[in-house]
């Protein structure tokens, strides 16, 4: 039987469980035993072949964003619409057949767009370019997850399913539990909460099917059995999603009103560019930038050349990001802007920045 096979048996089995007490571990198991084909799935085959390897565009610029949706949905418009670049658009599907990369040019910052081929149900078992265009969206910083408006929200649902079925987590934390595999011991399992949805003897059966015996495995949260085992095969990634509901032009004002309450959804016409701008700042928000600029004694601050950076970071990254021994050199900074209480406020170098935060640098 074929890892294909495989799966679909065992997708077929849990379909058919009925989920209750009694069935409980033997569910957990099924999991584990799925969660282990689907991510051999993921690995490059030996034979050559389709490798799961992504289409071959160099990252650049502060951050990536991979649009993703089924055919047609105005993914190539919008790239075209956002960028500089000309990506083809046509009503028939499929005309988009691989990578077209473009760049966002958004408050100083240079944002890459990749525009991709629609997805079909099946992409993740290699259906279409549907490995290919999965793998781009690994190497995003977020997923612009186009639909079309006036299509049923099952598309989003099905969209959803087949990033996941490859370790793709959408708009979802890291499950907060430590774990490492020990040389011998046997099993150490601790938590610092409550379980309700696993349990010792589960974390057990889940690791045997990895063949896993030794380990250290403590909960800082209430997981459940899925949870666990993102964790221990590792290679799944966290991504932020926003999914962008195009062609709103053809539905009617109430209907854009319920979509645009939906949570992390922006509503938006590439055809009579409609509400892009506000897409823009959510993308913004989405990605986590900030924008900070540096001024030198005496002199204005430097408007024009702010620097791109994340959020959360320190003034020891605003150090390293104009030079590498700078952090160094640095005897104090001084702060206007939202981060500090007064402005100019004197902070040390561990002292966090906020977007549009104007910064001196004081070196020793
Ligand atoms: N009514 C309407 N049509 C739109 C809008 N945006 C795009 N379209 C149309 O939708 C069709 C598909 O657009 P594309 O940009 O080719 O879609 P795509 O997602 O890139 O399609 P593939 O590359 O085939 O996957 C074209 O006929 C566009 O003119 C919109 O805002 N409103
Ligand atoms: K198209
Ligand atoms: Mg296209």
């Amino acid at each position: 039987m074929g890892i294909l096979e495989k799966i679909s048996e065992i997708e077929k089995e849990i379909a058919r469980t009925q989920k209750n007490k009694a069935t409980e571990y033997h569910l957990g198991l099924l999991k584990a035993k799925l969660a282990k084909y689907r991510s051999q799935l993921l690995e490059p085959s030996k034979k050559g072949g389709d490798k799961g390897e992504g289409f071959d565009v160099l990252k650049s610029g502060d951050a990536r964003v991979a649009l993703i949706g089924f055919p047609s949905v105005g993914k190539s418009t919008l790239l075209s619409t956002l960028t500089h670049t000309h990506s083809e658009a046509a009503s028939y599907e499929f005309t988009t057949l691989t990578c077209i990369p473009g760049v966002i040019e958004y408050r100083g910052a240079n944002i890459q767009l990749l525009d991709l081929p629609g997805i079909i149900e099946g992409a993740a078992q290699g259906k279409g370019r549907g490995r290919q265009v999965i793998a781009v969206a690994r190497t995003a910083d977020l997923v612009l997850m186009m639909l079309d408006a006036t299509k049923p929200y099952v598309h989003r649902q099905l969209l959803e399913k087949e990033l996941e079925s490859v370790g793709i987590r959408l708009n979802k934390p890291k499950p907060n539990i430590y774990f490492k595999v020990k040389k011998g011991g046997g099993l150490s399992f601790n938590s610092t909460c409550q379980l309700t949805k696993i349990d010792e003897k589960m974390v057990q059966m889940i690791l045997h099917e990895y063949k896993i015996f030794n380990a250290e495995v403590l909960f800082r949260e209430d997981c459940t059995p899925d949870e666990l085992i993102d964790v221990i095969l590792a290679n799944r990634v966290y991504l932020p999603c926003l999914y962008v509901y195009n062609k709103i032009d053809q539905i009617s004002i109430q209907e854009v009103d319920r979509i645009a309450r939906q949570p992390h959804s922006v509503v938006v016409s590439c055809n009579m560019k409609l509400n892009l701008d506000y897409l823009l700042e959510i993308l913004w928000e989405y990605l986590s930038l900030i924008r900070v600029y540096t001024k030198k004694p005496g002199q204005p601050p430097d408007f024009d050349d702010g620097l791109i950076l994340r959020k959360g970071v320190t003034v020891e990254h605003v150090c390293h990001s104009i030079h590498r021994t700078l952090a160094a050199q640095l005897k104090y900074a001084l702060v206007w802007g939202t981060s500090t209480k007064y402005s100019p406020q004197r902070v040390g170098i561990n002292h966090t920045v906020n977007d549009e935060d104007v910064v001196q640098l004081i070196k020793k």
